[in-house]
């Protein structure tokens, strides 16, 4: 029986007077890969959001490698997200006066991993999403996709149990994307972490272990 690392029970967040998470149920397992489809305002981003604890729901539970979001404050929800979980967002977000290197440094120094175990992790990171080279650049000057690699590889460093992805490869070049999304799978299969991703795109969704349909705040797993 697999360990169940989140557990989402009747779950609803409002917003302007109305549902955007409207009683939601899950529960996924240790290394399950998920994908959770849905059209642009039906609520992913509201659902992510609680997942990854950046909010509260106003009604239900959730809970995060054993962690009752739900119930925390939202400092303790802070300090669990930076340590516990990775987060791919749509347009990932670099220091520009810093190199790749040092941006992907940052978190694991907050999280007080001395240099060595730091620069230890960036490398093995960055050899898994196969992009070495670009540790020592600057972050305008990399590609698309060097970006979201990047972006991936500064969560890998950090060793999360459980990845988050909000759109992450939502305004892709098509080809691109593909090629992304089949390493994305592919290294997340071979560090046997989960994987939830939240897409509008029902063909890439459909490449997941498990797709679940979010429409108008409700979810409904679907069998492909
Ligand atoms: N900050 C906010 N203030 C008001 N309404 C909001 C806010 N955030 C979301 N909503 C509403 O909640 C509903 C769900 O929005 P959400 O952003 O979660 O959907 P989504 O599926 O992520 O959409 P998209 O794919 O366009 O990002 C929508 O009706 C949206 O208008």
């Amino acid at each position: 029986m697999k360990e169940i690392v989140v557990r989402i029970k009747d779950a609803v967040k409002m917003k302007e007077g109305r549902r955007a998470v409207n009683g939601v149920c899950m529960e996924v397992g240790s290394g399950e890969l998920v994908a959770v489809q849905g059209k642009s305002g039906s609520g992913k981003t509201t659902l992510f959001r609680l997942l990854a604890g950046i909010d509260k729901p106003d009604a239900g539970w959730v809970e995060v490698l054993g962690e009752p979001l739900s119930e925390l404050s939202e400092e303790a929800r802070a300090v669990f997200r930076r340590n516990r979980l990775g987060l791919l967002e749509q347009r990932p977000a670099f220091l520009p006066e810093l190199s790749v290197m040092e941006n992907l440094a940052l978190p694991l120094w907050l999280r007080g991993i001395p240099k060595k175990e730091r620069e230890k992790a960036i490398h093995e990171a960055m050899a898994a999403v196969g992009a070495p080279a670009i540790l020592e650049a600057r972050p305008e000057k990399l590609s698309w996709a060097e970006r979201r690699l990047a972006a991936l590889a500064r969560t890998l460093a950090g060793n999360p149990q459980v990845l988050l992805a909000d759109e992450f490869l939502g305004d892709c070049p098509e080809r691109e994307g593909e090629a992304m999304w089949d390493s994305l799978l592919d290294i997340v299969r071979r560090t046997g972490q989960t994987l939830i991703y939240f897409t509008t795109d029902m063909p890439l969704a459909a490449q997941a272990e498990r797709c679940c349909v979010l429409r108008d705040g409700k979810l409904t797993e679907v069998t492909l």
